[in-house]
């Protein structure tokens, strides 16, 4: 495949959704689908496919796609008042033919710029949690009617409870200020077919109000057997356990290996994760910024087969380590921008009489 001159297509993926092929000059690929901003595929030169995508994916908006990088924006998780995930992976994106400069991105010259920003569903899903001058001024308004009535006219009380009611109705339904975003995400395939994605998220509200939001790049990682997998950079800190109510506690020394079903919120990790798969004798490489948890999540079999879009046993073959940004939320004034970054690369596993020694490609 080498020699291929690097190449960016639009084309029709699963269902005829729009999707985007990204292609190096040495034949490592990568395909992003509008729907959700979501990529899909990422393969090395040998067209080995290194994302996990489930044979039940259901290519079905506003269902997720079941697989590859999921963004989950402005909510990780169920914890929040939004849908599970929050609601950018069921959202179609745009091209942005136009974006601003990304200066950490100049190297590589095989990207897709997408571009979400909110609908009037998105509106009416995470709204302001304060009412704005101009609602509680007309709330008043209405209060001081009715209140003058009520002098002039004792039986004028119902109504007066009437208009308040009225009057919050309308706030609620027609009058709600709704936050205001631009989310940038670049999708770049780097030298040598690393995967690197940029989400740059800017508060465009008019109002001076701030928002906050949780984040992941939930990546589902292909791996040849997940017994044989283990996770390095993780180990000694402090964790969420969603399996135990998001119950506080520490990991112990060893790296991280599987053997029941896991989804772990690890607090304040390196910039640097390694995922070891023996079997296959490659390491997966994240490399982060602007993101400083990492949820380990595997489902296992009971849970898979509680899913309608995963095969019963294909936990054997995928694990999530998502780079994400949960604990702490991130606010943004308006005008602001905050930026997360995630690099992800397939290097062969250094291998000597036995033992797959991953410090190297920690340290690497
Ligand atoms: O089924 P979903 O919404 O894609 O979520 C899958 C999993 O995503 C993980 O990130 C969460 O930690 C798990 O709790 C969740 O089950």
């Amino acid at each position: 495949m080498a020699g291929e001159k690097p190449s960016v297509e639009l084309c029709k993926g699963v269902n005829g959704l729009d999707k985007v092929v990204l292609r190096d000059a040495l034949g490592s690929s990568a395909e992003v689908y509008l729907f959700g901003g979501h990529v899909t595929s990422w393969r090395t030169d040998h067209r080995e496919e290194l994302l996990f995508v489930s044979n039940k994916a259901i290519f079905k908006p506003p269902k997720a796609i079941r697989g590859g990088i999921p963004i989950c924006f402005p909510q990780f998780s169920s914890h929040g008042n939004l849908e599970q995930h929050g609601f950018a992976r069921n959202k179609f994106w745009s091209i942005d033919s136009d974006p601003p400069p990304f200066p950490s991105d100049s190297s590589s010259k095989t990207f897709v710029d997408l571009i979400l920003k909110p609908t009037d569903d998105d509106f009416k899903i995470w709204p302001h949690r304060f009412l704005s001058f101009s609602q509680q001024f007309l709330l008043l308004v209405c209060h001081f009617v009715s209140c003058f009535l009520f002098f002039f006219f004792c039986f004028l009380i119902m109504l007066d409870s009437f208009l308040l009611q009225v009057a919050s109705t309308c706030v609620n339904k027609y009058l709600i200020f709704y936050y205001s975003y631009e989310f940038r995400l670049r999708v770049a395939l780097g030298l040598g077919g690393d995967l690197m994605l940029t989400s740059r998220i800017r508060n465009t509200n008019a109002d001076g109000k701030p928002f906050s939001f949780t984040f992941a790049y939930h990546t589902y990682f292909s791996v040849s057997d997940i017994s044989e997998v283990r996770v390095e950079g993780l180990e000694t800190l402090d964790y969420l356990d969603n399996l135990k109510e998001r119950e506080r506690f520490t990991e112990q020394g060893d790296a991280i290996t599987f053997e029941s079903g896991v989804d772990k919120i690890y607090l304040s990790t390196p910039t640097k994760i390694a995922i070891i798969d023996h079997e296959k004798k490659r390491t997966f490489v994240l490399r982060k910024d602007g993101l400083p948890d990492a949820v380990v999540w595997n489902p296992w079999d009971r849970k898979a087969k509680a899913m309608p879009d995963f095969g019963d046993d294909e936990y054997k073959h995928m694990l999530c380590v998502e780079a994400a940004a949960i604990e702490k939320p991130i606010t943004l004034k308006p005008g602001e921008e905050w930026k997360g970054r995630l690099e992800l690369s397939a290097v062969p596993s250094s291998y000597c009489s036995g033992q797959l020694d991953p410090r190297k490609v920690l340290q690497g």
